[in-house]
């Protein structure tokens, strides 16, 4: 198993939806294509930041199947399958195998509290229904979990299991995931304000739901990692990290604050669903400071 293809930056997918709500399969294949033309490794698809927490299962396949079709083999596919239930979490397993994804994912699982010898047994039956190598998803801050050493010891045991991606805020966490797992294994950094932090500790590579309104950044910023200049990482990071607070303040959520972002970009992917709350009123007119924001940092960076 090389774990080479799963190097880089890997914008967090998100949900594509029509003017009525409903998943969009043009606009899903349109943001496809925006985002592999900017030059990232990688997908990390219905995940958080793909809503998928709020699709049912129909609608989660027709996303997997929209971004495999149009993506599958230009570059690598990662397909988050965390459901509520386990037997959901295998459909989805399965069909993300069928459209040739790389690589499966999965939060632990949400609203009960459940032991650790449920969370083994949850991702690793969603293990054992493909032959697909698998990678943790760590992200306390939404699921109250927060993944042990002792239960990543014990999973890591399973050699389909790759990689973690680390969401927790502490970059120790993400050091000492490096330091069980090893060379060959991939360490996603999740907080994407902490992407340069992560990197140098240990993460091999980033996931982030705020890359793909900006991915310019990101490669930008992974290119200053991978050639040593530290000044210019620690600028960029600053600058990323002013963007996502500025991200974060409007009266929607951040994603549709970040799709308000795209549509001045050009890529209409509609807005969130609920119960996530769209950008409204007057802080719709302060999207375009954002907009503006990235655009004077890509000049700064990139240009
Ligand atoms: C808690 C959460 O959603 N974390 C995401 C995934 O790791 C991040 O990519 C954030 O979206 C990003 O760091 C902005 O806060
Ligand atoms: C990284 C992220 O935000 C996701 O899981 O989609």
């Amino acid at each position: 198993m090389t774990v080479e293809k799963f190097k880089g930056v890997f914008p967090a997918f998100y949900a594509c939806y029509d003017e009525a709500g409903e998943i969009s399969e043009s606009r899903t294949i349109e943001l496809c294509h925006y985002l592999y033309e900017k030059g990232i490794n990688g997908l990390y698809v219905s995940g958080s930041s793909g809503e998928c927490i709020y699709h049912n299962l129909e609608e989660r396949k027709a996303t997997l199947k929209y971004v495999a079709e149009t993506l599958r083999g230009k570059i690598t596919l990662i397909a988050h399958v965390g459901a509520p239930s386990t037997r959901e979490s295998v459909i989805l397993a399965k069909y993300a195998e069928e459209l040739g994804y790389d690589a499966l994912s999965a939060i632990p699982p949400i609203y009960f509290r459940l032991p650790e010898s449920a969370i083994f047994n949850y991702w690793t039956e969603i293990m054992d229904a493909t032959e697909l190598p698998f990678i943790i998803y760590n992200i306390p801050q939404t699921t109250g979990y927060s993944l042990s050493i002792n239960l990543f010891r014990k999973l890591k045991e399973n050699k389909k299991v790759i990689g973690v991606k680390n969401s927790s805020m502490p970059v120790l966490d993400i050091e000492r995931f490096k330091a069980e797992g090893g060379d060959n294994f991939i360490v996603f950094n999740g907080p994407d304000e902490q992407y340069i932090s992560g990197r140098l500790i240990g993460a091999d590579s980033g996931i982030g739901g705020t890359y793909g309104a900006m991915p310019e950044l990101f490669l930008k910023a992974e290119e200053f990692v991978k050639s040593g200049n530290f000044e210019q990482a620690g600028k960029i990071q600053r600058d990323i990290n002013d963007i996502i607070i500025a991200l974060c303040s409007l009266n929607g959520s951040m994603y549709s604050v970040i799709k308000e972002v795209l549509k001045l970009n050009g890529i209409n992917i509609g807005s969130v669903r609920g119960p996530l709350e769209p950008v409204t009123g007057e802080d719709l007119e302060k999207v375009k400071d954002i907009k503006q924001m990235i655009d004077n940092a890509i000049q700064k960076y990139v240009k």
